[in-house]
């Protein structure tokens, strides 16, 4: 955790790890690019789910905001998603801004995130708003989730070892107090890459459907050590959401969950 952060930020990147181990984050930011999400029920009830199951942080973007309860983050941290892209795009890979740092704040967000795809044709306009980015959540007190991934024209493989571990340290040079990305299965790859990066590394969960194999493949990563789990897909497509995220919460938060009301 950051040494020498605000006292705010500080705090808040305290709120975010209220198990005090990993960080288990569900990102729900996935609508604008790729259509409504297919989940069952509505997104306050799938919010309530991940409650239960131990998140400790949802990535949204703000209009769906709107959409839930506050009361579910009285367990769990908002985290507001600032960029987006629609898969119909001429350029699907180039993220643009849609958010502030103020506008998470007004939301009563805990922290905020932003995707970068690193090789993209956009790339520059990407790091230099992650870079803006981090300029806001210095002067707020406010914690960044980089999400950084490698696409474009000329990546043949997004999950190689070395582009992996410079997408994360661009991340993390500029600012970045927590990084997610698609790590490869290696483990001892995935040792190298988070040993290089200077901040937790959080694995995406990947496409959906793998459920045991996403599973089992997240487990590997923690222990090959990664910092937590930023898994949307294998826990939103998932038949009971809630019993993922709690599988998910004993892998990374270390042994059975203690049950919300009894903490
Ligand atoms: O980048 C993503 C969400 O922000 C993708 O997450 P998943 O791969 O876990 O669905
Ligand atoms: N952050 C992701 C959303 C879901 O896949 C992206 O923008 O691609």
């Amino acid at each position: 955790m950051h040494a020498n952060g605000s006292f705010a930020r500080r705090l808040r990147l305290r709120r975010l790890h209220r198990h005090r181990s990993g960080l288990l984050v569900v990102p729900l930011d996935h609508a604008i690019g790729a259509g409504p999400l297919a989940y069952r029920g509505t997104l306050d009830g799938l919010l309530a789910r991940l409650t239960d199951g131990g998140a400790d942080a949802v990535v949204l973007h703000k209009g769906a905001v709107r959409r839930v309860r506050p009361d579910r983050f009285r367990e769990m941290s908002l985290i507001l998603h600032l960029n987006a892209s629609t898969g119909l795009a001429a350029d699907p890979d180039a993220k643009y801004p849609v958010a502030t740092v103020a506008e998470a704040l007004r939301l009563g967000a805990e922290a905020v995130s932003v995707h970068v795809n690193v090789g993209s044709r956009t790339e520059d306009r990407q790091i230099a708003h992650l870079a803006a980015t981090a300029e806001q959540c210095d002067r707020w007190g406010v914690p960044l989730l980089a999400m950084m991934y490698l696409r474009g024209p000329g990546i043949t493989d997004g999950r190689d070892p070395d582009l992996v571990a410079h997408a994360l340290i661009v991340a993390a040079e500029l600012g970045a107090d927590l990084v997610k990305t698609a790590l490869p299965d290696d483990p001892a790859a995935i040792a190298r890459i988070t040993a290089a990066c200077p901040v937790p590394v959080l694995a995406a969960g990947g496409e959906a459907g793998d459920g045991d194999a996403a599973l089992a493949r997240l487990e590997a990563a923690l222990r090959a050590g990664a910092g937590g789990v930023a898994a949307g897909r294998t826990v939103f497509t998932a038949d009971d959401p809630g019993a993922v995220t709690g599988r998910l919460s004993d892998l990374v938060h270390g042994g059975p969950r203690v049950p919300v009301g009894a903490r």
